[in-house]
């Protein structure tokens, strides 16, 4: 997939909060940062340091103070996002409402109609009936109906704030999933989270400390270092005051031992095939 095309740019953005007090909080500075087309970019970084933030400001829920936000011309940009809390985000009372009220291109012929409802919750995974009542929903398949919800309109950019904090492993699995398919099918994703095994899946990380940007680069550098040869005393994951993942961080104690491994892992699959063949 093409990295070049432009879908939002932030410039000199900062955003300022008014306390109930009416004074300003400055909570963000002077943020840029292009998004392309094709990218799967995690934003990470410890409580309260603006990543949430960057997430309202894409979506257009947080205006920006300073700076500016451009969408090129080039560019149409439908963004669409999944919030934290599942039933936070519902309008209706069934999944049928839902997707009427949110979907776009609903035929109004009923056996056409139930076809595309079919569709729509099928792209993530779930076969439900539509007149099932939200409120009869686990948490996962909840987010999961929000998922299919933004994705019917085929936006361009998915922008995902933390979606699987209120789920359990299960239903957390089966969010990553829906949404690797809808990347696939070339959704360009932004996804916020504090859980860093969720670094795996991107192509882009960005680390956020105290509302400024402190790494932009990939993910195996973000845990590693860029250096291949010489493990750095702190990488960009440990200057953010972040705990690597477990795969992580044996991978670091067995290059500390003197072993070469095959590739620098994100996640548990990748380090049993980084041991898998014998240290170097
Ligand atoms: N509506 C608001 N009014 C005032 N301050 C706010 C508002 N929303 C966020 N903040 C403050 O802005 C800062 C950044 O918040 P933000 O939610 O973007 O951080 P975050 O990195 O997503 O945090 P967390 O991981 O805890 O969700 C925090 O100090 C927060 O208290």
């Amino acid at each position: 997939m093409s990295k070049s095309e432009i879908l939002t740019s932030l410039r000199q953005a900062s955003v300022v909060y008014r306390t109930e007090m009416g004074e300003g909080r400055r909570v963000w500075s002077e943020v840029s940062l292009d998004i392309h087309k094709g990218e799967w970019i995690v934003v990470i970084g410890p409580n309260g340091s603006g990543k949430s933030t960057l997430a309202s400001v894409l979506l257009g829920l947080c205006p920006l103070s300073e700076g500016e936000m451009k969408v090129p011309k080039s560019a149409v940009v439908a963004t669409r996002g999944v919030l934290q809390i599942p039933d936070a985000q519902f309008i209706g009372d069934t999944i049928r409402e839902e997707l009427d009220y949110i979907a776009t291109e609903i035929s109004t012929e009923e056996e056409e109609r139930e076809a595309q409802y079919k569709e729509i919750l099928s792209a993530v995974g779930l076969s439900l009936p539509v007149d099932r009542a939200l409120n009869t929903l686990s948490g996962g398949q909840k987010q999961l109906v929000n998922l299919a919800a933004a994705l019917s309109v085929q936006p361009e950019m998915l922008v995902l704030d933390e979606p699987t904090a209120m789920l359990d492993p299960a239903a957390r699995k089966e969010v990553r999933q829906a949404v690797r398919a809808a990347y696939q099918q070339g959704t360009t994703i932004v996804w916020v989270t504090h859980r860093l095994e969720e670094v795996a899946d991107a192509t882009r990380v960005i680390g956020f400390g105290e509302g400024r940007i402190t790494y932009d680069g990939g993910p195996r550098a973000f845990f590693y270092g860029d250096n291949e040869a010489e493990l750095p005393v702190m990488t960009p994951c440990t200057e953010l005051g972040l705990d690597a993942p477990f795969a992580v961080k044996t991978a670091i104690s067995l290059l500390q031992m003197g072993c070469k491994l095959r590739l620098l892992p994100l996640n548990m699959d990748e380090l049993a095939e980084a041991v898998a063949a014998p240290c170097l």
